[in-house]
């Protein structure tokens, strides 16, 4: 059990993600930030300087449950205070569980700037995977918009409305190529790409020929849902956001925003080629060139491009395709199974409204407005008035109609929590609905913080009392990630035994800028030695300041 140290700068760079130089955050000078390597059961502690001239800044560890450290989960207003610029907060905590996660910015828009990298934690010493691999490749997936991350967020904050649009390009490890193709030379119509930097060279993974590798997959896109092949290949899925799955073999596979995979491919093809990565955005009409990296066998040379087309990815509004993949994520046998029955249920109905003339999302009609003053240290220190007092509701009106547009869609704003009892067992039923157009639902990856969650199942339409009875308490997967399709509901079930204040929300970070998230506090009370300088802002820095 080992303590890894990292110190971090966190600041501006010039950077060519997609050949083109634009501003980007990056860590110690580089984007993608470092990758974090840990086994199960070490602490982390990274040592964070805010080196962005004039704004705060967070990280939250993606997946990481902290249990025993809520004021370290990295959410500005959430969990912590933002750090100010020239400031250095000490992030401490265990990694207890092997898996492949990420980091990220989670104020404002950070993330969608750069402000990411890879954490990956391997089993303990003297444990064992349940599977067998002979080497280990990681893909860390994103989106890359051209237009920076203020302009982006003014946009969505302004009346009229400005949507971000699609983005430019989608990059593999930090890397892209805009309005080119690597594969030009089989793909008709497009350009060859120029590559004058090795910011944005091809992403190579090189293979021996006959081995078995362990793709470890993340994406931490700010919009994009992903559909990623490896051309020829098969991939055999066996983990999901640091949990097993029962295995199962796909040809292709959906990414969403937040979710984390690993997956076995075995390296069987005609080893005198190399052979295509192809990821390409599926759920939105696909308006991003797809973004290819090359399997390299050896000792073909790493340059030498395969001669078959990329692969096809399914068509992007192939919404069966989609759920048959999803459907087939079911956790390995033995593992933990959720309590048979749960003592509340909160529906959440995800819609987008309008509020005073601007666009939002929002939960049971209620948009997500965070407080100046963390919740973590308020609820710690009862201290009244930082934030809405008025529990925000359980559930929608039993007559809302989910596929029409809202009869009226005027919200409401509120910083309110739902505040959930120490060690019982919640189930969450995401309920979507129509957006303010007619016949437009869209996809919509929920991220919870400080757990895993059973994802108890998937329907369509809205949810029934029937619908419970068909929960899948055999072998539901735990995640910390699950998508709602559109017009459907997804049920989760979790146990409120971490004490903290944990963000669930959407993952699509202009839909959380808009109001897309809820706050859940749980044995706020049990929390313990809170850091000071995690919460000494607002109003609890103005009752520090009182004390003796
Ligand atoms: O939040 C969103 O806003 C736009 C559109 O609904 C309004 O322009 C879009 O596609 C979103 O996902």
């Amino acid at each position: 059990r080992k303590v890894r140290h990292y110190q971090w700068e966190v600041g501006y760079v010039f950077w060519k993600p997609d050949c083109q130089e634009k501003v980007m955050i990056g860590i110690n000078g580089q984007f993608p930030g470092p990758t974090i390597r840990a086994k199960a059961g070490d602490t982390i502690v990274v040592e964070l300087k805010n080196a962005l001239h004039t704004e705060g800044v967070v990280i939250h560890w993606h997946g990481i449950r902290q249990l025993g450290t809520p004021w370290a989960d990295g959410t500005a207003s959430i969990s912590q205070c933002p750090i100010s610029p020239e400031e250095t907060f000490v992030y401490r905590f265990k990694v207890d569980k092997p898996g492949t996660y990420f980091y990220h910015g989670h104020y404002g828009m950070q993330r969608a700037a750069g402000l990411y990298g890879s954490l990956i934690v391997d089993v303990a010493d003297g444990e064992r995977e349940p599977f067998h691999y002979d080497g280990e490749l990681n893909v860390l997936l994103s989106d890359w918009y051209h237009q920076d991350i203020n302009t982006q967020a003014v946009g969505l904050s302004s009346n009229p409305f400005r949507w971000i649009g699609e983005p430019q390009t989608l990059l593999i490890n930090g890397r892209g190529q805009h309005g080119c193709s690597l594969a030009s030379h089989v793909l008709e119509g497009l350009s060859a790409c120029e590559i004058n930097s090795s910011q944005c060279a091809p992403v190579t993974l090189p293979v021996l020929p006959n081995r078995t590798y362990r793709l470890r997959i993340a994406s931490t896109t700010s919009l994009a849902s992903l559909n990623l092949a490896v051309g020829s290949h098969k991939m055999v899925v066996v983990e999901a956001d640091g949990n097993y799955v029962q295995p199962f073999e796909v040809k292709d596979m959906d990414i969403y925003s937040g979710d984390s995979y690993s997956v076995l491919l075995t390296t069987d093809q005609d080893p005198s080629s190399n052979y295509w990565l192809s990821l390409s955005v599926r759920g939105r009409e696909p308006k991003t060139q797809p973004a290819l990296a090359i399997l390299n066998y050896h000792p073909n040379s790493a340059t030498k491009l395969p001669t078959a087309k990329p692969p096809v990815s399914p068509l992007w509004n192939d919404y069966a395709h989609s759920k048959a993949f999803t459907y087939r994520i079911l956790a390995l046998k033995g593992t933990e199974r959720p309590p048979a029955s749960a003592t509340r249920r909160i529906a959440l109905l995800n819609t987008q409204n309008k509020l005073n003339g601007y666009t939002k999302w929002s939960i049971n009609n209620v948009s997500l407005a965070l407080p100046s003053t963390p919740y973590l240290g308020s609820m710690k220190h009862r201290l009244a008035g930082a934030f809405d007092a008025e529990r925000p509701p359980e559930s929608f009106p039993g007559d809302y109609d989910v596929m029409r547009p809202a009869t009226n869609p005027n919200t409401t704003q509120s910083s309110g929590v739902y505040v959930l009892d120490f060690n019982t067992t919640v189930d969450v039923i995401l309920q979507n609905a129509n957006a303010l157009s007619a016949n437009v639902s869209e996809i919509h990856p929920w991220h919870l913080h400080g757990h895993d969650f059973w994802v108890l199942g998937y329907g369509e339409g809205r949810f029934t009392e029937k619908d419970a009875k068909g929960f899948n308490l055999k072998n539901p997967p735990l995640r910390n990630t699950a998508v709602i399709f559109p017009y459907g509901w997804t049920a989760l079930r979790f146990v409120t035994d971490n004490p903290g204040v944990w963000a669930f929300h959407c993952h699509i970070e202009p839909h959380l800028h808009m109001g897309m998230g809820v706050i859940f506090a749980e044995g706020v009370h049990l929390v313990s030695r809170i850091p000071k300088e995690a919460i000494a802002c607002g109003m609890m820095g103005k009752k520090f300041m009182n004390l003796p």
